[in-house]
């Protein structure tokens, strides 16, 4: 089994749905088991800014699938949720990003691993320490890499009940 960090983010409709909905596409499928969820966290967007605040989330799996098997699985989870890509970094209902699967590292033109912007978001870098404070990623701690992070809006999301 490997373990894997995977990103969620939604910017339309109704976020928390689209990130719930995400997390149970995953809990279905027989290969994989949810062992971490972040908190949910609401941040600003980043990269292309002139779009809604999102709604991001770190989940931890184990899984039997392969790196590009799982990353297959994320895609058909974001066709699901009817996820457009219009505008690069723009708007979406989800978005389902392989951020660390074990120490692998890859690059062909469908996967990289780890993922290659990750150390730069604070909306993955904070949800990631949140479930998994010792991670290394490319031989760097995260607690170094998150003191390096430029300042991007987030705030952590209480839900009553
Ligand atoms: N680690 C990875 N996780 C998810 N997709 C990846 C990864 N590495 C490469 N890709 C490729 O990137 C392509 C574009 O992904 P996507 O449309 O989700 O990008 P984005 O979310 O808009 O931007 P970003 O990649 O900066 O998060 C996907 O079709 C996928 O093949
Ligand atoms: N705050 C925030 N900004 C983004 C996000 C995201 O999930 N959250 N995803 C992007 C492309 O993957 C681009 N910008």
């Amino acid at each position: 089994m490997a373990k894997v960090y995977l990103g969620l983010g939604s910017n339309i409709g109704d976020k928390k749905q689209h990130i719930d909905q995400a997390i149970e596409m995953l809990k279905q499928h027989k290969s994989i088991i949810i062992t971490k969820v972040s908190s949910y966290y609401e941040t600003d967007p980043v990269g292309y800014t002139e779009q809604d605040t999102f709604l991001n989330a770190v989940v931890e799996i184990y899984t039997t699938l392969s790196p590009h098997h799982l990353l297959g699985y994320c895609n058909g989870i974001e066709e699901i949720l009817k996820r457009k890509r219009i505008i690069r970094w723009g708007p979406r209902t989800i978005d389902v990003d392989l951020l660390l699967y074990e120490d692998f590292i890859a690059e062909d033109d469908k996967l990289t691993l780890p993922h290659p912007r990750m150390k730069e978001r604070v909306f993955v870098m904070i949800p990631l320490y949140e479930i998994a404070p010792n991670v290394e990623i490319n031989g760097m701690e995260i607690e170094q890499i998150i003191k390096n992070l430029e300042v991007q809006g987030i705030r952590k999301v209480h839900y009553g009940g």
